[in-house]
């Protein structure tokens, strides 16, 4: 057995089988860390292995239709994985020569007690799938987005954003840095594009992100542009009380501090909360850390400003969490609903009269976005709608909605010519009546 881990290139196709499978079975992806591949390229490697199979999932499902008559064996170990895992590199990873995504395929299998049953099969199958490769590149993007989600935002965005949707799903996504401060220099140095805002994207780099030049300095964080809209939107005034309710990991917090605002942070994990002292601690910003449930935290009308970045389905950032389209279903997706509504209702009652608070969500469904503006406007007497302009966008006017709120879908053409997709969100503001 040892023998055959020290194979070359064994031993993090078996992680990244491992890994797939973790995330097949619910639970969210994460890059492998040193800790499992000490190996930089052998990381990379393997991450790009796991995220293409996740964004070809679909595909690979109707490959398995055509070569397993019978489907995956079940209660297999790895088996799944290993196929999926072997697939997306026979069909998607072209730098990898066809012979040994099978035959380190095969040997993946092997090294799995359960799995190991099955090695003829795996042969098989690869080869069944090696020679069709053509036909199975060429399949077309409809098996990409799972049938009930595509038939939802159809409803909601038309079927062209639809099929914008999958062609963005299976594209790596290009790297967003919010600057802590304007830096011409930086920019130039990082090989960036300004979008809006302090957002500067990186279309592509060859360094990881803690190696890019000021990262150690503190000089950006990673957010995607979308997610920088929130805050900015919030138009923190320097000395003013804000509470940025579930906080983690901490962009928000991030543009809220560096506005010179006094920011009590605050999220349910904690674990969650120890990377948010972390990104302060490298960016030299301060908040107050408080880790408990939103619900819980009754300190009273206290805050000028709150931001509330709701937990959702998180269905806009599947360019760069590919697996929330296998995870969430409409109850999960209601479940949330029902908590956004709560914590709506919990952090009025935390803002000052005339205070302004934030509502957002990183999801695509009309039900945790436009349709939660609507609730708050017939159930929360206490609030009123803030519309959005597009002069606090820089005049971008494409997102704001007839309500006044923000609308961001990954298929939008992001201003000054700037290429590359989004995430999905929803923005919307009000302020709490003055008594
Ligand atoms: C969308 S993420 C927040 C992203 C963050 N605002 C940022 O910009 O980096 C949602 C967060 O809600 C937190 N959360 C979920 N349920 C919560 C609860 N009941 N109370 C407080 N935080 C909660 C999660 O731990 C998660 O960190």
């Amino acid at each position: 057995m040892n023998e055959t881990r020290d194979l070359p290139g064994l031993k993090l196709r078996l992680e990244a089988a491992f890994h797939l499978k973790s995330v097949l079975e619910g639970k969210p992806f994460a890059p492998i860390g040193p800790d499992r591949l000490a190996q930089s390229r052998d990381r990379a490697l393997a991450n790009r292995m796991v995220t293409i199979a996740l964004r070809h999932h679909g595909q690979i499902d109707a490959v398995f239709k055509e070569v397993l008559a019978k489907g995956v064996p079940q209660r297999a170990g790895i088996l799944e994985a290993v196929l999926r895992i072997a697939i997306a590199q026979l069909l998607w990873l072209d730098d990898i020569a066809a012979h040994s995504a099978i035959h380190l395929g095969v040997e993946s299998a092997r090294a799995d007690k359960r799995a190991g049953r099955f090695d003829k099969l795996v042969n098989g199958v690869l080869r069944s799938v090696q020679r069709q490769s053509e036909q199975f590149q060429a399949l077309d993007g409809d098996t990409l987005i799972p049938g009930w989600l595509a038939a939802q935002w159809a409803g909601t965005y038309g079927a062209d954003a639809v099929a914008r949707f999958a062609e963005i799903l299976i594209q790596s996504p290009p790297l967003d840095l919010t600057l802590k401060s304007p830096d011409p220099d930086l920019i130039a140095v990082l090989g960036g594009q300004p979008v809006l805002g302090e957002t500067v994207r990186l279309a592509e780099r060859d360094a990881a992100v803690a190696d890019l030049a000021g990262f150690a300095e503190g000089k950006w964080w990673v957010q995607d542009v979308s997610a920088a809209l929130p805050a900015r939107l919030l138009n923190a005034g320097a000395g003013e009380a804000i509470l940025d309710l579930c906080a983690a990991p901490g962009g928000k917090t991030a543009q809220l501090a560096s506005a010179g605002a006094r920011v009590t942070a605050l999220d349910i994990s904690a674990d969650r909360m120890a990377r948010v002292r972390a990104n302060l601690d490298r960016l030299e910003l301060n908040a107050e850390i408080v880790v408990a449930d939103a619900l819980d935290y009754a300190p009273g009308p206290v805050f000028d400003a709150v931001l509330l970045d709701a937990p959702c389905s998180a269905t806009g950032t599947f360019r760069r969490h590919p697996e929330v389209l296998l995870h969430r279903n409409a109850q999960g997706i209601a479940e949330r609903v029902a908590l956004q509504r709560k914590m709506l209702a919990h952090a009025t009652a935390l803002l000052k009269p005339g205070g302004r608070l934030i509502y957002c969500v990183c999801s695509l469904e009309r039900g945790e976005g436009e349709d939660q503006l609507a609730w708050v406007q017939s159930s929360l007497p206490e609030l009123e709608p803030s519309a959005i302009a597009a002069s606090e966008l820089d005049g971008w006017d494409t997102p704001l909605t007839p309500q006044g709120a923000v609308r961001l879908t990954p298929a939008m053409a992001l201003p000054n010519g700037v290429g590359g997709a989004l995430d999905g969100f929803f923005i919307a503001r009000f302020i709490r009546k003055p008594v």
